[in-house]
């Protein structure tokens, strides 16, 4: 209960005085006062528990005289920025093998991977106080102080670069009218095998106006500082960000999900999970591809046209060109027709062709099988 109290005291910046009265005593400063700062750590790992909480503090908290640091790790999960598309970022079949989570948050930026060994830092501040360069020197000088030989440096795109080549951080930002937040990766240990696995596209022939990522290669700390330990890191972080701030900040541990403390965070998570923001917002896309076609009597190679339009995560229109010799024309429009209106999304998909499949007996059925599956595949 004291935990609570004081932590929405903390947001809401009240004085040393306030929370005196409140029965608690806490070493911080007034949010009028410029020396004023906080430090949260999230006790969650889930990515959107952890998207809310930034959304909500961005929404809730006034950011006007006062700077927040969050600190934040995910269970594995893939990013997307808010204008990309999935299907062209990730490998979402491996990634459900996998059991990796898929989150679109809402600032822009390009595609990361996340797990127990990437830091996720958000500086929230005024519009006017946003300033990436000092927020990534926060960084790049806690390092160097940690281990003064790794050569770590902020690019003009706001990545941080080891031996100037490998990145270990990417950035991205969202800024309000009166409010901003700047966040970046940290790769400390993370997987990186499991990263290259799960960053390729799903579909091959995707063409839109979505944010394409920008791929580099990458490093973990730990493969040039193998001796360099979470709790060291996250401490000087800290320190760093005291020192170039000017603050003596408070730092407290906080749980996304708790209503008390975030009342509406839920509704926001809510959001994030859904396949209508993760999915659903994708940029309009086509897709111009072929589809490889099987059918065991017959040697020869075969193949199909397939060309669609998708918004809002919805088959727009289908269009399938399969030669007249290996399947009647009118089947391959039913199942165009019967993929109009649904999602983009091999299991919405396949419920839909099943009816069509169990009411096709003839000579085709084997054939038009094979096509659903091949247009199913294609869907990631
Ligand atoms: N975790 C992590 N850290 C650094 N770089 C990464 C990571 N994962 C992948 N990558 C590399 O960056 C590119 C994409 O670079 P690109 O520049 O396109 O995008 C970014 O950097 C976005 C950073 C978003 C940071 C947010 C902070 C909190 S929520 S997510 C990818 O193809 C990989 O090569």
């Amino acid at each position: 209960m004291l935990q609570l109290r004081r932590t929405l005291a903390l947001l809401k910046g009240e004085t040393g005085n306030q929370l005196a009265r409140t029965g608690s005593s806490l070493p911080f400063l007034d949010s009028a006062n410029n020396s004023s700062g906080l430090v949260l750590q999230s006790q969650s790992t889930d990515v959107y528990q952890n998207l809310a909480l930034e959304d909500w503090i961005d929404a809730h908290v006034d950011l006007q005289q006062r700077g927040i640091l969050l600190l934040w790790r995910n269970q594995p999960a893939v990013v997307i920025g808010r204008h990309q598309n999935p299907w062209s970022e990730c490998n979402l079949p491996a990634m459900r093998k996998m059991g990796i989570a898929l989150a679109r948050r809402r600032s822009g930026g390009g595609t990361v991977f996340h797990d127990h060994g990437n830091l996720n830092l958000t500086f929230f501040a005024s519009k006017k106080a946003y300033d990436r360069k000092r927020n990534l020197k926060v960084v790049t000088e806690a390092l160097r102080r940690l281990r003064p030989n790794l050569d770590v440096r902020a690019t003009d795109r706001f990545d941080i670069l080891l031996n100037g080549h490998y990145k270990i951080s990417g950035t991205a930002s969202r800024l309000s009218r009166k409010s901003s937040y700047h966040h970046c990766t940290l790769l400390h240990s993370a997987d990186r095998s499991a990263l290259s696995t799960v960053l390729r596209p799903s579909c091959p022939g995707i063409l839109s106006n979505a944010t394409p990522s920008v791929p580099s290669p990458v490093a973990n700390l730990i493969d040039h500082a193998p001796s360099l330990a979470w709790e060291e890191l996250l401490e000087a972080l800290v320190q760093q960000y005291n020192t170039e701030f000017g603050l003596s900040s408070v730092f407290t541990l906080v749980d996304p999900s708790s209503e008390c403390v975030f009342p509406g965070v839920g509704n926001i998570s809510t959001e994030l999970r859904s396949w209508d923001w993760t999915f659903g917002r994708t940029p309009k896309f086509r897709v111009e591809t072929l589809l490889e076609l099987r059918d065991e009597h017959l040697p020869a190679r075969c193949s199909a046209q397939l060309q669609m339009e998708v918004k809002g995560g919805q088959v727009e229109s289908c269009r399938l060109d399969v030669p007249a010799g290996w399947l009647p024309l009118w089947l391959s429009r039913q199942l165009s027709d019967v993929l109009v209106g649904e999602r983009f999304c091999p299991h919405r998909a396949a419920a839909a062709v099943t009816a069509m499949l169990r009411a096709e007996k003839g000579q085709f059925h084997s054939r038009l099988n094979n096509l659903c599956e091949a247009v199913l595949a294609m869907m990631g």
